[in-house]
């Protein structure tokens, strides 16, 4: 492919009336609306999805990979689509984008369908792989996009706000992983959407690149902007979501706020050490005669307490067993991801 012709597609590749995204390619859809992220919406729900199904041919008959959700999601919620490998999601993120239609079902964003709310430029998307011109400097790539979108005086604000100021002269196939990642976010953000959707943003990143990764998302957040990002690291839905909808097989298989999909792997850890002047026998009876306690385990004189009655371990513990050191810990939401999917994360 010559440059022109490749800059030519890249541009076409962004409009917000293109032909939308071929097949495994990245985008970020916009418009040249300058809606105000913390603008309030005018009505109803971000996003809403009611029974949607989605069926694929393949060569062993039809594979429904969206087996029925059913999902609402509020102006200015943040949100974990949490699942393993072939759950859904990214299929599910296509629909939303109205990138491919459902089998069956509605979905509506902001009221509207989703192809009329991308463009109407209420919602930006930052998908898994490619949509980069490697020959571009970074500058160069957030000026191209901006003039599409009639965004140029939005440049300096995207660029400051993902953390891509200092690279503005680098070419992007000179950029690694995590800041080719963190342009891709620049470029969503130029139509200041009101809905921003993320798939797995930070797939391939190593541990301090995805740290920096959701530093800047967490800065953008403040502004209010709704946001959707589906992930398999328990760790950022844990960090980053105050919801999260865990998927499996194409279904909602558990829908919250990530502090009660945590309690549901069976409350808290309570630990202690026990006084090694006494036999730790009658302790452990004591603590395991508690109402709902799952599992009471000990190391040398340190115990430790699994179940929702944290506060009554806690108490016989500090009282009458005369632990010390009581610490109380929430366990990570691999337990509940292993436990609701039968699969590993
Ligand atoms: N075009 C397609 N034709 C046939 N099957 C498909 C097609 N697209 C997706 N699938 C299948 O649908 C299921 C869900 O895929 P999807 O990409 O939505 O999962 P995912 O949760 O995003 O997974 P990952 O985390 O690995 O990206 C998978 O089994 C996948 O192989």
């Amino acid at each position: 492919m010559t440059t022109v012709m490749a800059i030519h597609d890249f541009l076409h590749f962004y409009r917000r009336d293109g032909p939308g995204r071929l097949e495994g390619m990245d985008t970020s859809l916009g418009t040249t609306n300058q809606q105000a992220a913390s603008s309030p919406p005018a009505s109803a729900a971000a996003l809403r999805l009611q029974g949607v199904h989605k069926s694929f041919h393949t060569n062993q008959g039809p594979f429904e990979a969206v087996a029925g959700i059913d999902l609402e999601v509020g102006t200015g919620e943040i949100i974990a689509f949490l699942g393993p490998n072939g759950a859904g999601k990214t299929t599910t993120i296509d629909m939303m984008l109205g990138l491919t239609a459902p089998t069956s079902g509605t979905i509506t964003v902001f009221g509207k369908s989703p192809r009329a709310a991308v463009e109407a430029g209420e919602v930006s998307a930052v998908l898994q792989t490619g949509g980069l011109l490697r020959d571009l400097t970074v500058r160069e790539t957030v000026m191209a996009i901006a003039a599409l979108h009639g965004a140029r005086d939005r440049v300096d604000t995207v660029m400051e706000r993902t953390d891509i100021t200092s690279l503005a002269k680098r070419k992007v196939s000179k950029c690694s992983g995590g800041e080719q990642q963190r342009l891709k976010f620049a470029l969503a953000l130029l139509p200041n959407p009101r809905l921003l959707i993320l798939d797995e943003p930070t797939a391939g990143m190593d541990v301090a690149a995805r740290h920096a990764f959701w530093e800047t998302m967490r800065q953008d957040a403040l502004e209010g902007r709704t946001v959707l990002f589906a992930t398999h690291y328990l760790e950022e839905a844990q960090d980053f979501a105050e919801r999260t909808v865990l998927i499996g097989r194409g279904q909602v298989l558990a829908d919250g706020p990530t502090s009660r999909l945590r309690a549901m792997t069976g409350g808290r850890v309570v630990s202690a050490t026990l006084p090694t002047d006494k036999p730790t026998a009658a302790a452990l009876t004591a603590l395991e005669s508690l109402d709902e306690v799952s599992s009471v385990r000990l190391k040398g004189h340190r115990v430790s307490v699994t179940g929702p009655a944290s506060d009554d371990a806690a108490r016989l513990l500090l009282g009458e067993l005369a632990a010390t050191d009581l610490e109380i810990t929430a366990p990570s939401l691999d337990a509940a991801f292993m436990e609701l999917t039968g699969e590993k994360p």
